[in-house]
């Protein structure tokens, strides 16, 4: 898991998948299902990642109340995925229910996936953060409190921004694993994210895997989109 580049596959369905995999077909890759696609295709589309031999982070982001949650990861535990995860807004009895799922509904002699708790969403500014959900202490407060209860629930570690990546790991230990989405090389379009960094930014924070999509999946040519953030991401500066 550490040091990984996860790939959102955020597409419409398998085919678009199969395509955009094809000039990687020498790479074992990391790569997050997200709801578009997992809505669209259903459990057989992890099932046929994992085959390929890839990682597959599976990013439902789970919020509801403990019991639904607990029952859905006993159910998510059969799919394979590597790492799933849940809103920690969800609060710690329900994070604690995801995990209780989890251990329920992995198979014996598997280990169980990783789980993992979204803080704030790197698509929320500061402004955003307290107009909508009325918190008005500073972001990063709000995200290492989650990240706490995350940690106190028994969670793996968490999803946040890379600006937030120093702040948790000092707080909470370097074991916590920190998830960076709103990745943006420099030139990239910020789209919707809000708390971007780019791939060398997020590795001198310490973070443990970033979450790439648009940079890569909409690039003209992805496979050398993914080699210099990958390069960059691993140190390799060119
Ligand atoms: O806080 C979060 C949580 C999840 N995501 C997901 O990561 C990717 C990012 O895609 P880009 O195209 O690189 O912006 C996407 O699948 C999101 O659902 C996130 O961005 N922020």
């Amino acid at each position: 898991m550490n040091n990984s580049l996860i790939i959102a596959l955020d597409f419409p369905d398998k085919r678009t998948v199969v395509d955009f995999l094809k000039p990687f077909e020498e790479e074992k890759l990391f790569v997050k299902v997200g709801m578009e696609l997992f809505y669209a295709e259903g459990p057989g589309i992890v099932q046929y990642l994992k085959e390929q031999g890839h990682e597959v982070f599976l990013d439902l982001k789970l919020h509801d109340i403990p019991n639904t949650v607990q029952s859905a990861m006993k159910s998510l535990a059969r799919l394979g995925a590597d790492m799933v995860n849940v809103h920690a807004a969800g609060g710690r009895e329900m994070m604690e229910a995801a995990l209780e799922g989890l251990e329920i509904g992995t198979a014996a002699g598997s280990s169980r996936p990783l789980c993992i708790a979204v803080t704030q969403l790197t698509s929320t500014s500061k402004a955003q953060m307290k107009s909508d959900q009325l918190i008005s202490v500073p972001l990063q407060e709000s995200v290492l409190h989650y990240a706490k209860r995350a940690q106190q629930s028994g969670l793996d570690g968490v999803v946040c921004s890379a600006q937030e990546v120093s702040l948790i790991r000092s707080g909470l230990g370097a074991g916590f694993l920190t998830v960076t989405p709103g990745i943006r090389p420099s030139g990239n379009q910020e789209g919707d994210q809000k708390r971007v960094a780019t791939p060398r930014f997020a590795k001198e924070a310490g973070g443990s895997a970033i979450v790439v999509g648009r940079p890569v999946t909409r690039s003209a040519a992805p496979l050398e989109s993914y080699y210099t953030i990958k390069n960059e991401w691993e140190g390799v500066l060119q």
